[in-house]
């Protein structure tokens, strides 16, 4: 089945554009100010437009305050909340509450025991985002473009709905899919020639190689 595919850390008029006509199904603004993907809410607003109604908008944060997710949620007004930080499942639960939003928790990979922390959120989390745990030294939760081991994701329950995240490119994205069958992919760096520099060539090429994963294999005739 086709994967859902978010494109994350979008910033240009154009790389919305690209992403909305190749059938992103969501697109990812950070409000996380270290990041070279930042943006400013009144911006993102400005750019999520095209979107309203033909992909989800997801604002993602990490740790936010109230008044952060006030600004973000009254200018935006997203589809979802990406938490991709350190949030507990009671404050999840007490932003779901606020906010009236659906909330995808990231959560860091590297080991199998990493993924211990999914039992927490079940129930909560209206969806997972599993990340790649940030290499040493890195300011950013998100957007490091490293993978994690995919064969760990074969622990899950089949009812955890996830997106896989973390590294993915053109060049691995159809064996993450082979390995995972992940429900849900997300791609930031590996669609970017520079950190916060999105390029619509490789968006392209990133869509181009999720649809060549996802054709159906042709049984050789005569
Ligand atoms: O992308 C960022 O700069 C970022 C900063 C702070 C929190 C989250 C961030 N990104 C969240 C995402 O959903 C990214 O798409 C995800 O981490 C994968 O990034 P990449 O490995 O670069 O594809």
């Amino acid at each position: 089945m086709k994967p859902d595919i978010k494109i994350c850390g979008l910033k240009t008029p154009d790389a919305v554009d690209r992403a909305l006509k190749r059938g992103a199904t969501h697109i990812g603004f950070i409000f996380f100010e270290k990041s070279p993907r930042y943006i400013e809410p009144d911006l993102a607003a400005k750019l999520a437009e095209p979107a309203r109604g033909k992909a989800k908008i997801v604002a993602v944060v990490v740790d936010p305050t109230n008044d952060e997710l006030d600004e973000i949620v009254s200018l935006l007004k997203p589809d979802m909340l990406q938490l991709h930080g350190n949030e507990s499942p009671e404050h999840v639960l007490t932003i779901k509450a606020v906010y009236g939003l659906p909330v995808m928790k990231a959560l860091p990979v590297r080991t199998a025991d990493d993924l211990k922390r999914v039992e927490a959120y079940i129930g909560i989390a209206d969806r997972f985002l599993f990340d790649a745990k940030p290499p040493k030294g890195s300011e950013l939760p998100g957007g490091n473009g490293v993978s994690f081991d995919w064969s760990l994701l074969a622990w899950l329950d089949g009812s955890v709905d996830y997106m896989l995240s973390g590294g993915l490119n053109k060049d691995n994205v159809a064996d993450a899919l082979f390995i995972t069958k992940a429900p849900g992919i997300d791609a930031s760096s590996g669609v970017e020639t520079a950190p916060g520099v999105k390029s619509v060539a490789k968006i392209d090429e990133f869509f181009d190689a999720v649809e060549k994963a996802n054709a159906p294999v042709m049984a050789s005739g005569s």
